[in-house]
């Protein structure tokens, strides 16, 4: 039994659980977009650009799990390289599949156009191999399957993003059909000696702890056991707290729930309970320097047990050989039970008195109102900028869900990475909280929002400029020519189109805009909320002081 190369491509993809793939055209990879159109096991979904493809891949991925995108050699797969760099920041497994020269001109001496100008076409791969954690050249159709299936496989176990580089010529290449897909789904038994290890060793530290409390951080995105936490948290009886990359991660209506964790900037009560506690379980932390409020916010190690995704580290031992989602699940039933040190649930952060509706709009009644509109089937897509500190201050009911880019901060990811969510989880309401700075790079893909009919509720933050750059370190280079956004739709409808475009300077206009947009499910909404420059959240002056003091140590003199 035969198919083709890029049939066997689009078989695994919709063998993996996507259902939709995301390209770009380009004449080195048209044969093979025709031959996943052939299969037509995902739906293919155009982006304006490769650099919006990549984002919008993530931003499915993370809602799907798994996601995939298709470029041409060199012009596109060099624009989408950020994107894919992304993807390897935050865990998310993307597939990015690219259209290569025909394997004829390989050592050929011929000069091909989208290259960079001599016989070596080996450079891409050689880039990608920096930023994924497989890259796989395919040069002959017979060794195809083993290739496509190795990069799946790897990118689904390590949650990652590969590369697959396919040969204009070798897209509808006869190969041999695929096998069952449990060989790219199936997880490693976890090796139990090495499990019974660390969980005896996880006993005698909390054992040896009075006050307990967990760490949630975004690296658990990748885990795949979110949903476990609370029966963790239940069973160790202890408090939770999450890292501003993680909000969300934990359902904020459970009784263990006590807000994000940010060093000085933390949900009020947050930072005191973590830093006292003499047991904190961390999972999947990232402690970079945002997370840690430029290296001031620094946990005591000999008080902390640390759960990654390549192992746990307790009392001064290691140990792997189990996933972090093989050792939750044990711990969950296996730890030893402590009663419930948690108090009764308060709101995190103090509630914000609503404006009057001829008010100003104000950076306060804007993230109002936008919590107002958060319910427990809501995905709220952040970009870089105060929308994170925005987004941190927000109370979540159950279900809701944060997506945030904290690790690579690549502003203008989330207007594509919203469409991706859009796309993966339609059942679910999607609102995306972006600043003017950020929107400017990739405003192009609220278009195909228009085109795909995706009822995504856009805030653009229009506060004149490079806000969270002025508080870390202003200067000319901070401020932007303004737009006319809202004014946008209307050159995105074009000829036919769903979209709407409004504009709230009062807290009454807001509202409005904020019931239209709620009515209006054929389309993208964007409501232009128009601020003073200087009105940002208090948690953004503070941090940006302090990383702006981290960012400008002098070097050390030897
Ligand atoms: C310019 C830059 N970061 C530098 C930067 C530059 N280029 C890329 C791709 N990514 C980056 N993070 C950032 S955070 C701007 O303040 C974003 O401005 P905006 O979207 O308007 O948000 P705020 O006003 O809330 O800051």
């Amino acid at each position: 039994m035969t198919t083709t190369v890029g049939q066997y491509l689009s078989a695994r993809l919709g063998q993996i659980g996507l259902k939709h793939h995301f390209a770009v055209a380009g004449d080195f990879n048209l044969v093979l977009l025709d031959e996943l159109l052939a299969e037509g096991s995902t739906r293919q979904v155009y982006s304006c650009n490769e650099l919006n493809c990549g984002y919008s891949a993530e931003g499915y991925g993370r809602a799907n799990g798994a996601a995939a995108m298709v470029v041409t050699f060199s012009v596109g797969a060099l624009s989408a390289i950020n994107a894919i760099g992304s993807a390897y920041a935050e865990n998310v497994p993307v597939i990015i599949v690219s259209g290569a020269p025909n394997t004829n001109d390989h050592g050929s001496g011929h000069l091909l156009h989208h290259t960079l100008g001599n016989t070596d076409y080996g450079y891409q791969a050689e880039m990608m191999r920096h930023i994924t954690c497989a890259t796989e050249v395919v040069l002959s159709a017979a060794n195809a399957p083993h290739q496509i299936d190795n990069a799946i496989r790897t990118a689904l176990r390590e949650r990652k993003p590969a590369y697959i580089e396919i040969p204009c010529n070798l897209a509808n290449a006869a190969c041999p059909a695929p096998g069952p897909v449990d060989s790219l789904l199936s997880e490693p038994a976890a090796d139990q000696a090495s499990l019974d290890a660390a969980l005896e060793e996880t006993g005698r530290f909390l054992y040896a702890r009075d006050k307990v409390v967990l760490l949630v951080g975004s690296r658990m995105r990748a885990s795949g056991i979110l949903d476990l936490l609370p029966a963790l948290a239940d069973r160790l009886g202890c408090a939770v707290t999450v890292m501003a990359a993680a909000k969300g991660f934990f359902p904020e209506d459970h009784p263990a729930y006590r807000g994000v964790y940010w060093g000085e900037v933390s949900t009020p009560g947050a930072q005191e309970l973590v830093e006292s506690a003499d047991g904190i379980l961390c999972l999947g932390p990232v402690f970079n320097d945002y997370a840690t409020v430029g290296w001031r916010a620094t946990l005591n190690p000999e008080n902390t047990l640390l759960a990654d995704l390549q192992g746990i580290t307790v009392n001064g031992r290691v140990f792997t050989g189990f996933s972090i989602g093989q050792y939750v699940e044990a711990l969950a039933v296996r730890a030893p039970r402590r009663a419930s040190s948690a108090e009764t649930p308060r709101r995190s952060v103090p509630a914000i008195p609503p404006a009057a509706r001829g008010a100003r709009l104000s950076n306060d009644e804007m993230a109002r109102q936008i919590n107002a509109l958060i319910d427990g089937n809501t995905t709220l897509t952040a970009e870089t900028g105060d929308s994170w500190f925005n987004a941190v201050r927000m109370e979540l009911p159950g279900g809701a869900r944060v997506e945030s880019e904290m690790q690579w901060g690549s502003i203008g990811w989330s207007v594509p990475a919203a469409l991706g969510g859009a796309l993966a989880a339609p059942d679910r309401r999607h609102i995306l909280m972006v600043g003017d700075g950020s929107f400017q790079l990739t405003a192009q893909e609220v278009a195909q929002m228009v085109r795909y009919e995706l009822p995504v509720i856009i805030f653009l933050v229009n506060n004149r400029g490079y806000v969270i750059e002025i508080k870390i370190h202003d200067g000319p280079y901070n401020y932007i020519k303004n737009w006319d956004y809202a004014g946008l739709i209307a050159a995105f409808n074009a000829e036919d189109g769903h979209g709407l475009g409004l504009r709230a300077t009062t807290a009454g206009e807001l509202a409005a805009a904020i019931e239209q947009a709620k009515a209006n499910t054929r389309g993208p909404t964007l409501i232009e909320c128009d601020l003073d420059r200087a009105d940002c959240t208090e948690t953004l002056v503070k941090w940006g002081t302090k990383v702006a003091a981290a960012n400008s140590r002098a070097p050390k003199v030897n």
